[in-house]
């Protein structure tokens, strides 16, 4: 295992708290005036995939710094010991092993001394047969026609990850219709369920520990659904699928266990759409599409695994973000797709982040003195720009963004995408940049604007600029550059979990709200008076017994 440090009592950090005095000092307009090589310096191409963090309140001294902390934190360690299939995830005494489930090599994967490649492959081989199956019309529903649409039922990583990625690939949709329904809120089966025929149907039951008690409510709804409209129990092996750790659970269900589609206790849960849980994704964009992303996510495993940390993007976007979070004291870290088909993307690494890096106890069991995971947030652009960008640009909080576009649009219409793109290259430059109130008052003075006008208004419409962005150019929206992309963003989270050294890949702050949801749960069945709880939660809940109908 890697040695867990304090990442403030390195060498680098203190070197860092008197560096950041003097970077704080300077602008980024001055910093780019005073070297023309700083985007050659600070950018990396991987494969179809640019970054150019130059527009980031760094230098080279900075860089080098950042990178010397990830060393002195055993960062590498850290990689070999997750990529080796090490007990990293120690509160839960499990290896973290998304990688392994995209391992386009030859080369074994050990857990407990058994290579576990063997039954990834088994279960990709399923994955394949029965999207081939049901894509051909060779699955017949129980009245014998072919199956339309898919319902995934599943919540956080059984639901967002497929969610985001069926989005992003919208543009290779085979001709299934694929549905997702996660909260418990009945709304969302109930409206779903308005839209399918039970005759053409396929619902996926997508629950690692098939016990969250939304997903099993939603999946009970749906069961009961199919059969009031006509179905038998033994028609129920035709139209529904598990994919899951867990068979006992499964197979009490009533689901038939050939139709259970297995993973395993080492992929996470907001890591496992390369899993059996990405089903619904082969579904909506057919299995070779799905290998891709697999071998997308594993070319930039390789990437994060062997290049030097100055060339290393999963590298290089963590310590950046550690820069601004711990010295900048920014709270929070903005994800702005240009691409309306990545609209859920922040709202995926929203989970993979918040919920692998917000955590105040260290590998050590003790409570941090320093901050650790950023808020994530973030829309498409164009769209955010008219909504929240004021605040970025002239808000009091500094927000790093990444900024994210693809080269070519799958829907070139007219001179949408240029128009697309003009906003993305002009927003970081405005961030970066700014305007002056030289420059404020000379556009007045061309305007024939008065001096007293002038005056009144200057203040307002000067930037102060120096708000850092990185962005990141795609060649083109495709199965193998999202399987990169998601990967790259997986790896920052992991590396900077080393950093702050915290245990990135359990989550027992969901706990204790399930645990009183339990509780409260029965205190509902009847009408009577609450007053076991403190007077805030006694006063809701016999408001809304007194006002339910
Ligand atoms: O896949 P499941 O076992 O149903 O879990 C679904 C989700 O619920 C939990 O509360 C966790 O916070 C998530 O990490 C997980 O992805």
């Amino acid at each position: 295992m890697f040695p867990k440090i304090n990442f403030t009592t390195t060498k680098a950090y203190q070197y860092l708290v008197d560096h950041y005095i003097d970077i704080n000092q300077q602008g980024l307009r001055e910093l780019f005036a005073a070297d023309p090589q700083r985007f050659k310096k600070f950018s990396i191409l991987f494969e179809d995939i640019l970054l150019d963090y130059s527009k980031n309140r760094v230098n080279e001294e900075t860089m080098a710094l950042l990178v010397q902390l990830a060393k002195e934190c055993h960062l590498s360690e850290a990689i070999a010991a997750m990529f080796a299939g090490e007990r990293i995830n120690v509160t839960e005494n499990r290896p973290v092993l998304h990688t392994a489930l995209r391992n386009q090599s030859d080369k074994p994967v050990f857990v407990d001394g058994k290579d576990v490649m063997p039954a990834v492959r088994s279960v990709l081989a399923q994955i394949k047969a029965f999207t081939e199956k049901i894509l051909s019309g060779e699955w017949k529903g129980y009245t014998g026609k072919v199956i339309t649409d898919v319902v995934n039922i599943g919540i956080g990583g059984s639901d967002l990850g497929p969610v985001m990625v069926t989005e992003a690939l919208k543009a290779y949709k085979t001709r299934l219709n694929v549905h997702f329904v996660s909260n418990v809120d009945g709304t969302h089966i109930a409206e779903t369920l308005k839209e399918v025929d039970p005759e053409t149907t396929l619902f996926l039951i997508a629950s690692k520990t098939f016990t969250t008690q939304e997903t099993m409510a939603n999946a009970h709804t749906a069961k009961d659904w199919f059969l009031s409209k006509g179905a038998g129990q033994e028609d129920v092996a035709k139209h529904f699928a598990a994919l899951s750790t867990n068979t006992e659970a499964v197979t009490a269900f009533g689901i038939d266990p050939q139709n259970m589609f297995v993973f395993w206790d080492w992929v996470g849960g907001r890591y496992s759409l390369w899993s059996a849980i990405g089903l619904s994704i082969s579904l909506a964009i057919g299995f070779d599409n799905f290998e891709e992303l697999l071998e997308g996510a594993y070319e930039a495993d390789e990437h994060f695994r062997t290049s030097a940390f100055e060339e290393n993007i999963p590298v290089i976007l963590a310590v950046l973000g550690i820069w601004y979070n711990n010295f900048f004291e920014a709270e929070s870290h903005a994800i702005l797709p240009y691409d309306q088909y990545l609209h859920r993307f922040a709202a995926y690494f929203q989970q993979g982040d918040m919920e692998s890096n917000g955590k105040y106890i260290d590998r050590n069991g003790e409570r941090v003195d320093y901050q650790t995971g950023p808020i994530i947030w973030g829309e498409p652009g164009t769209n955010g720009q008219h909504a929240f960008y004021q605040l970025i640009h002239q808000g009091t909080k500094l927000i790093p963004c990444d900024f994210i576009a693809p080269a070519n649009s799958l829907n070139p219409i007219g001179n949408h995408h240029q128009l697309l793109l003009s906003n993305f290259f002009a927003q970081t430059e405005a961030l970066m940049n700014g305007k002056t109130e030289e420059e404020v008052v000379a556009e007045f003075q061309k305007a024939g604007k008065s001096n007293a006008e002038i005056e009144e208004l200057k203040a307002y419409k000067v930037f102060e600029g120096n708000r850092p962005t990185n962005s990141i150019l795609l060649k083109k929206m495709t199965p193998r550059t999202l399987g990169r992309l998601i990967a790259l963003y997986e790896h920052k989270i992991f590396v900077q979990g080393v950093i702050w050294n915290v245990y990135s890949f359990d989550q027992w702050g969901v706990e204790l709200g399930k645990q009183l949801a339990n509780k409260i749960l029965p205190e509902l069945s009847d009408d009577n008076l609450i007053t076991s709880h403190d007077s805030s939660t006694n006063g809701l809940i016999n408001a809304y017994k007194s006002w339910r109908d």
